[in-house]
């Protein structure tokens, strides 16, 4: 048979031997064509797959040409499987994340399958098929339509979309993420660079191109930290907590962890491609003589000079070193005592929803956003009042570091406004255990906690006082894997800490990557609201 041998590569060779031997039947022209369509798959889909399994793709009853298609048919039919492809079409909106989902779902139904035919388990084995069914469709029509409607049983499109498309869909992805991550300062970006394991100076492309192990990276975390001892992961100020890993088995807890540094990096992520400033407004455009009256020098040097731990009488928190501040009676109790009432509304109206967080367990909040005119109307007055005062606060913030001397030693970040603040509310029984706002600036740009506390009758004994805590040294953090060492270095002493009562008016500030912090659960209904200043 004579043959266009305009490549060499080994799949390509292996791809003739197998057209030559398995199906002899056709024509040259057509036998080139398809060659070249299967060199191409092997070559882009993956480097140095051995087509040499050839000899099981004839079972004894013929050729896996005559037969594969048909196959699976009854398989994919099958209600239990089909309920579950279609739950996951409905709940998963992007395409690559279906994808994802489907392999495993469909791996299970495809297995016998395969097996019959000699196919190798997992994405060989549906390359290989994929391939044979694209082989053979290109002469027998039966054969494609029935591989439509296959794929039609599998909530996908009849047709996969061909090769190129597809390849230079993932090249401009690629390029796209490149060019967002190219956008963030080194000292963004490096940290991500590291988590997954590169070096902290990789270029942009170098990132994008790690992103997809990201799944695979948070998995070597989970075991690396699971391999230390169950006890240096569970417990209070831990990765997980007793409640969350009594009784797991240890694949349970493997499992726990996976998603956490799973989400953790995804939060590095999304952190690294979205922008401070496309998000984010300068704080004079939110700037009041409410907070400038406010602030004082002493506010910033508390918050932002040399950390030293001092003893104040009424000023206990001082004694931690961590950098937090606490303004009282700044604002108008009726007005607080309004907007108490519109949080009731916005509560009885359903729109104060549950937090996910697991740490923070039953706690509920609403977000009042204050983007745009039409949206700061949108808030009932008197909350809007309030947050039109915290809004000020990062401006009054940046006016007293720069007007500290040089001997205050006050350092103050570039600050930036999101403009939206959140509500929360913890009944008896909610609590958010010890947690960061931000771990180290890596998976969100939260540079300062604003907490206002709205409640008026509030008597020592109610609970749900704001617990601070001091820091102490992990000495373990030297083990730590690189691109979270920083972080891991940073622990929160449970020996040594302050309790904050969340009195009407009181505003405290902290530093969100530097203060690990609790809120106790209260006896009564407790409101708060946060503002979260931001900074790269
Ligand atoms: O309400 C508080 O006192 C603090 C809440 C908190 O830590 C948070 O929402 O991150
Ligand atoms: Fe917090």
């Amino acid at each position: 048979m004579a043959m266009r041998r305009h490549r060499s590569s080994s799949g390509f060779a292996l791809c003739v031997q197998y057209f030559e031997e398995a199906h002899s039947g056709i024509g040259p022209a057509e036998a080139c064509l398809n060659a070249d369509i299967i060199s191409a798959e092997v070559d882009v889909r993956e480097p140095g797959l051995d087509l040499n399994c050839r000899g099981h793709w004839r079972t004894p009853g013929g050729h896996l040409a005559d037969k594969a298609p048909k196959c699976p048919e009854a398989a994919y039919a099958e209600p239990v499987f089909q309920g579950s492809i279609r739950k996951l079409r409905a709940e998963v909106a992007d395409e690559l994340k279906f994808l994802t989902g489907l392999g495993p779902l469909a791996a299970a139904v495809q297995a016998p399958v395969f097996e019959r035919f000699g196919l190798p388990r997992g994405q060989r084995g549906v390359i290989l098929m994929k391939l044979a069914i694209r082989l053979i469709s290109t002469w027998n029509p039966e054969v494609k339509t029935l591989a439509g409607d296959l794929r039609e049983m599998l909530c996908l499109p009849r047709e996969e979309e061909d090769i190129t498309s597809t390849i230079k869909k993932a090249e401009d992805g690629l390029m796209q993420l490149e060019s967002q991550i190219s956008k963030a300062p080194l000292d963004v970006r490096g940290p991500l660079a590291e988590a997954l394991l590169l070096p902290y100076k990789a270029s942009p492309l170098e990132i994008a191109k790690a992103v997809p192990r990201l799944h695979k990276r948070a998995e070597e975390l989970a075991e690396h930290h699971l391999a230390r001892g169950r006890e240096s992961v569970v417990g209070e100020g831990k990765l997980l907590r007793a409640e969350e890993a009594d009784g797991a088995s240890d694949e349970q807890l493997k499992s726990k962890l996976l998603d956490l540094f799973e989400r953790y990096l995804q939060k590095m992520l999304s952190r690294v491609i979205t922008p401070l400033d496309t998000f984010t407004k300068p704080p004079e455009a939110f700037g009041c003589s409410w907070a400038q009256q406010l602030v004082s020098r002493g506010t910033v040097t508390e918050l932002w000079g040399p950390c030293l731990a001092r003893q104040v009488p009424d000023k206990d928190w001082l004694g931690l070193g961590v950098g937090v501040t606490v303004l009282d009676d700044t604002v108008d109790a009726a007005v607080v005592a309004k907007a108490r009432m519109e949080l009731a509304a916005l509560e009885d109206a359903g729109q104060v929803t549950p937090s996910k967080d697991p740490c923070n367990v039953g706690a509920r909040s609403v977000w009042l956003h204050f983007e745009s005119p039409e949206e700061t109307q949108q808030t009932p007055p008197a909350l809007r009042s309030l947050c039109e005062q915290l809004l000020g606060l990062p401006d009054a913030l940046l006016r007293a570091a720069a007007s500290c001397s040089p001997n205050d030693s006050v350092v103050a970040p570039r600050l930036r406004v999101h403009p939206h603040i959140m509500a929360a509310t913890y009944r008896h029984g909610a609590e958010y255990h010890c947690h960061k706002d931000s771990y180290s600036g890596t998976d969100n740009q939260r540079m300062v906690t604003v907490l206002l506390y709205l409640n008026d009758d509030w008597r020592p004994g109610d609970g749900g006082e704001l617990r601070v805590y001091g820091d102490k040294l992990d000495e373990d953090a030297a083990q730590a894997p690189e691109g979270l060492r920083k972080e891991a270095a940073s622990m929160p002493d449970m020996d040594r800490f302050v309790d904050i009562a969340p009195l009407s008016g009181r505003i405290v500030m902290f530093r969100s990557r530097d203060v690990w912090h609790a809120v106790r659960q209260p006896r009564e209904q407790r409101w708060a609201m946060t503002l979260w200043i931001m900074a790269d």
